[in-house]
């Protein structure tokens, strides 16, 4: 009888967006804290005995709320008040993690490094994380295997034994993972070793997790531009930092701005954390920057189309690919992107098919830096998409359809939104600040 009547207003039985799109954004939002920075620097403040303090922490995401759990379970304290967050390791016991929990996130990979600190053995069944493409971990456990810890690796998980680090230890990445290059961090800053990492990741988001370490007492250096010589220094003290904002966010919000033919200021941001894309973005045909508040960002007539290839920092950046890719189906013309980091990055293309995007998805003659096949989109701009029924694939595919919703005629629903909000909290707030005309309904 419930289901019956629930039916009778809605057929989605399950939390959806619903956006009405053609609304043209305009207005002020400040950005949230960073999700890509605030799970490391949550991993690397349990690095202390003594407190260290996190402010602007996105507390609302589910991903941090996974987080918090797993490494309050494997016994790190962690005290939330409201986005700060108060953490210390000094109980950390290691063990067997949740399956549960660590195959939700990605980022269940750097207790690796963090038990290694403890000298706390630790068995981490599979990381999670978007359904991207194949997510490997070899470069993890060939890093920690490198710094001299004992590791295994089975169908179920890795597994960390209690072990010794080496003195001096040299090593390179082939390719700059993110979350290897925060695993030989929280590996070494607190060990007796030096250690020199070669190609190493230089993402705003590891440069902010360094400035934490750093406040923290840890000796990190750039040897050159590409590596890092970390300095063992034996216990970490506490400290207070702030995460950084959320670059991916504003990416979002000058995607929409783009596509409803907006203009909006975007507050604690600047563009010098995305100057690969906001190049793109201006020759698209978006006015966009610098100015008294954070970015200005104003659409001035037809976008433009550009093509884009995505590669390690500071290349264009794969997350920030499907806003990209949004806001070029609405452009004038054929656009190619080419996905080089993750071989599955294009399912959310076929929900912006059914808004009346025309995007097909092909074999690329290219390899991925994980060496499966590569793939290439051409988008064939549209003047005009339409509402539909739609699914957030993953964090920035969902985010992807919403923004081709909110410039599209009619009303557009999204389901699935667990995946939006692990890496968007407020999701609704942030376009309705703007005018947009978005809801978030519980049937
Ligand atoms: C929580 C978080 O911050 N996630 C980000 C992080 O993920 P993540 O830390 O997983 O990204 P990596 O840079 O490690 O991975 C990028 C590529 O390298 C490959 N690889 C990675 C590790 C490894 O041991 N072996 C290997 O081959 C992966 O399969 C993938 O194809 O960076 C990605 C690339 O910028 C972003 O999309 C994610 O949003
Ligand atoms: C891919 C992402 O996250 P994760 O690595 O946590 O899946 C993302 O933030 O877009």
């Amino acid at each position: 009888m419930v289901l019956a009547l629930k039916k009778q207003y809605s057929d989605i039985l399950e939390p959806y967006l619903q956006i009405q799109g053609g609304v043209p954004l305009k207005g002020m939002v400040s950005l949230p804290g960073a999700k890509n920075s605030a799970l490391p620097s949550i991993v690397a403040a349990c690095l202390s005995e003594e407190e260290v303090t996190l402010h602007n922490v996105p507390v609302d995401l589910n991903d941090v709320k996974q987080l918090v759990r797993l490494l309050r379970e494997a016994g790190a304290d962690i005290r939330m008040e409201g986005s700060t967050l108060h953490c210390s390791g000094k109980n950390w016991k290691g063990g067997t993690l949740n399956a549960e929990l660590a195959g939700k996130i990605r980022h269940s990979l750097l207790l690796l490094g963090l038990s290694a600190k403890w000298s706390k053995s630790l068995f981490l069944p599979l990381p999670g994380g978007c359904s991207i493409g194949n997510r490997k971990h070899d470069l993890h456990l060939f890093a920690l295997q490198e710094l001299g810890y004992a590791m295994e690796e089975s169908d179920l998980g890795l597994h960390l034994k209690e072990s010794e680090p080496d003195q001096e230890v040299e090593l390179r990445f082939h390719y700059p993972t993110f979350g290897g290059t925060l695993n030989v961090l929280f590996a070494a800053v607190s060990s007796h070793s030096v250690v020199t990492l070669r190609n190493a990741a230089r993402n705003p988001e590891i440069v902010d997790v360094i400035s934490l370490l750093t406040g923290m007492g840890a000796d990190i250096v750039w040897a050159d531009e590409s590596s890092l010589r970390i300095r063992g220094v034996g216990k970490l003290h506490a400290a207070e930092h702030t995460v950084m904002s959320d670059r991916i966010i504003a990416s979002t919000i000058i995607a929409a701005v783009g596509v409803t033919k907006g203009s909006a200021v975007i507050g604690n941001a600047s563009v010098s954390v995305l100057n690969a894309e906001v190049a793109a973005w201006r020759r698209a045909g978006l006015m966009i920057a610098d100015g008294p508040g954070g970015i200005h960002v104003e659409w001035a007539g037809t976008l433009q189309t550009v093509d884009v290839e995505t590669a390690a920092y500071p290349a264009f950046h794969t997350d920030i690919q499907p806003l990209h890719t949004a806001l070029m189906a609405t452009a004038r013309g054929r656009s190619v992107l080419k996905e080089t980091i993750l071989d599955g990055r294009f399912a959310y293309c076929d929900e912006l098919n059914k808004m009346g995007a025309k995007i097909s998805v092909v074999e690329g003659d290219f390899k991925c830096v994980n060496g499966a096949q590569g793939q290439l989109a051409i988008i064939d701009g549209q003047n005009k998409l339409y509402g539909a029924d739609v699914i957030a694939t993953d964090i920035r595919g969902g985010a992807a359809v919403a923004v081709a919703a909110l410039g599209a005629e009619g009303q557009t629903r999204i389901t699935n939104l667990y995946q939006l909000e692990r890496g968007y909290g407020n999701f609704v707030e942030l376009f309705t600040a703007l005018g947009a005309q978005i809801e978030r309904i519980t049937p």
